[in-house]
């Protein structure tokens, strides 16, 4: 096997040039492009996020990966093999986005199950289940039919199932969706905990500071297309520094008429807030003085993971949502 094969298989995650277009219409004659040209690798133990606007495309990334869509063109590999093998699924976990469980078994009846899907039995299994749904918060719950269950309780039940082989992939489709607050901690601190155990991580969704707390790395899809990738701190200090600047005493349509490209412009009570690029603030320092007005404050913009979102969707021609129809 030659070194660059052997690379790859030991990635947990690999997508080379993944496109899907989906069928639509009364006679199937429109096509939905979701997925157009993809590349992605995740190494192992990273927490990797799957960032985007709704439609980009990140359901179906993962459905790919799971075996439950045929891709139109490209390869996704997990572990260095076909998705489908029965193998490389037993060393994954699935939380599917509104997973869909059995209702009329209880949590624990479902979760046993899955265990015994994944080939678990006896004492261990049961062990392991007693474990899992102590992980998500379900012990005292796990008796109860899943019919009888809150979303959240649905939710923290999937990810039991999705933890009980003890995955070495865990793939997460909108983790703390339908969570309350106390359950988004505890989910943050299973992904952290699974990811000190050295579990890879593939997770998608729209809070950004679910993200910026977990991620090592990141990917931003608009449209079907990869638009960012890095690590979060790679991909905020990437972006070209601004400054931001308060003025007094100016009202925000005399500045506007400035001429200025503001990055940002927003009254604040009497005052403005302003954000230029760096080599704009000395002109505009001058212009505002020569105005009449006053700055109470001059300081380097801090950029999030949201801004660069924000800016990722708009560098994308405002394709902000679904993938291309035509
Ligand atoms: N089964 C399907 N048949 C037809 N079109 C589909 C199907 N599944 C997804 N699509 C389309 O593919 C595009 C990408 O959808 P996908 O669900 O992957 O996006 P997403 O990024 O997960 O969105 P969201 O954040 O809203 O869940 C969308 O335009 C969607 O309408």
């Amino acid at each position: 096997m030659s070194a660059g094969v052997s690379a790859v298989s030991s990635l947990p995650v690999s997508i080379r040039g993944l496109s899907k277009t989906y069928r639509v219409g009364f006679f199937l004659n429109k096509q939905v492009k979701a997925l157009q040209g993809l590349d992605l690798e995740i190494a192992p133990g990273q927490v990797y996020g799957l960032l985007g606007p709704n439609g980009a495309g990140k359901s179906t990334t993962i459905k790919i990966l799971m075996g439950l869509v045929r891709a139109s063109q490209g390869q996704a590999l997990l572990f260095g093999e076909p998705p489908d093998r029965p193998h490389v699924r037993r060393q994954v976990g699935f939380l599917p986005e509104n997973p869909s469980l059995y209702e009329y078994l209880t949590g624990r009846e479902f979760v046993t199950l899955a265990g015994r899907i994944f080939g678990m039995s006896g004492h261990d299994l049961d062990q392991r289940v007693e474990r899992v749904l102590g992980e998500v918060g379900m012990g005292r719950a796990s008796d109860l039919q899943i019919r009888r269950y809150s979303k959240g309780m649905v939710q923290r039940t999937a990810l039991a199932q999705a933890l009980i082989s003890g995955p070495r992939l865990l793939v997460l489709d909108e983790p703390t969706s339908g969570l309350d607050p106390l359950g988004r901690r505890q989910m943050r601190d299973i992904i952290l905990a699974e990811r000190a155990k050295g579990t890879t991580i593939l997770f998608c969704t729209h809070i950004i500071s679910d993200v910026e707390s977990l991620c090592d790395r990141v990917v931003v899809l608009v449209g079907g297309r990869r638009v960012q990738e890095g690590s979060v701190q790679e991909l905020v200090s990437a972006k070209a520094p601004s400054v931001e600047m308060v003025v007094h005493g100016l009202p925000l349509e005399q500045l506007q008429s400035l001429g200025f490209a503001y990055e940002q412009a927003q009254q604040l009570d009497s005052r403005v807030l302003l954000r230029v690029p760096d080599a704009d603030s000395h002109p505009l320092l001058q212009a505002v003085l020569n105005k009449g007005g006053r700055v109470s404050s001059v300081q380097p913009a801090r950029f999030s993971l949201e801004d660069l979102f924000l800016d990722a969707m708009k560098q994308a021609g405002g394709q902000t949502v679904g993938g291309e129809i035509q």
